[in-house]
């Protein structure tokens, strides 16, 4: 399957270009204490190869002027608060997100249908040019059947993907985060515009830290995903540049 040439709602698609360097499929997760670690990995990174994403933590440390300082650096930032809350709320943080100049910001799916449409339509009054993806959490790649029973849920993480992943297409969002493990069977579902945003991501020499449902970066590219977000195989490697341009060519 061809997934490079969909999910360019941005603009970013330069016809006759490479469509991995025009449409980075890499989204590099900047999961740091603070901005100057962020901000200094960032600056080894190529903003037409990869992307980034800030999310609870690096966030919680040093908000939106990081946000902001990515931005500059002329990355399509992914805002990763997963918002989960009154629609009211979640709405008014959807469109406060995208007015710092994001490239995408997410919500919980379980918040409910109700509270993902308003966080469509005030997203729809936001001032940001880049008109900001607005995407729907699923089930955790942290997670597996256990820990859903554990909570009450007595699905495969696979059914309750897809159970969420009709919520979010009936709110009216422009795609989901879900494991690659889902790719093939959501891709065949909603078809080729809608976006999948897959972490747990992992190289195959990779460990699986406290990742549960994951899957290759080629593989999951294979399977229908949209975008890769990766994070520890990358921040964590001792020359992190080269470990996105190795990820950057196996998917080329
Ligand atoms: O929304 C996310 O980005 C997300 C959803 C999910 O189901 N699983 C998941 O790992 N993430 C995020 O993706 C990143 C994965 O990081 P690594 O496990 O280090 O590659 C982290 O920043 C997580 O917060």
């Amino acid at each position: 399957m061809d997934n490079s040439a969909p999910h360019t709602k941005n603009g970013n698609v330069t016809s006759g270009s490479d469509p991995k360097i025009s449409d980075p499929k890499i989204i590099v997760a900047l999961d740091f204490d603070n901005s100057n670690k962020a901000l200094a990995l960032a600056k080894k990174l190529d903003p037409s190869r990869c992307r980034v994403k800030v999310g609870k933590e690096l966030f919680t440390a040093a908000g939106p002027d990081v946000v902001r300082a990515l931005c500059d650096l002329q990355f399509d930032v992914f805002l990763d608060l997963k918002f989960h809350d009154i629609p009211n709320t979640c709405a008014k943080a959807v469109k406060t997100a995208a007015d710092l100049g994001v490239w995408m910001v997410n919500v919980h799916a379980s918040g409910g249908v109700r509270m993902m449409s308003a966080a469509k339509e005030a997203l729809e009054q936001s001032n940001n040019p880049k008109k900001p993806l607005l995407i729907g959490v699923t089930v955790l790649t942290s997670m597996e059947d256990q820990d859903l029973h554990q909570i009450g849920v007595n699905k495969t993480p696979a059914e309750q993907v897809l159970a969420l992943a009709d919520l979010v297409n009936q709110s009216g969002l422009d795609g989901v985060v879900c494991s690659a493990e889902e790719s093939t069977m959501l891709r065949g579902r909603f078809g080729e515009q809608f976006c999948l945003v897959t972490p747990g991501i992992r190289p195959a020499d990779s460990s699986s830290d406290d990742q549960r449902r994951i899957v290759t970066p080629k593989q999951a590219l294979a399977q229908g995903s949209s975008y890769l977000v990766i994070g520890r195989p990358i921040t964590q490697a001792e020359d992190p540049a080269l470990a996105c341009q190795k990820i950057f060519e196996s998917i080329c």
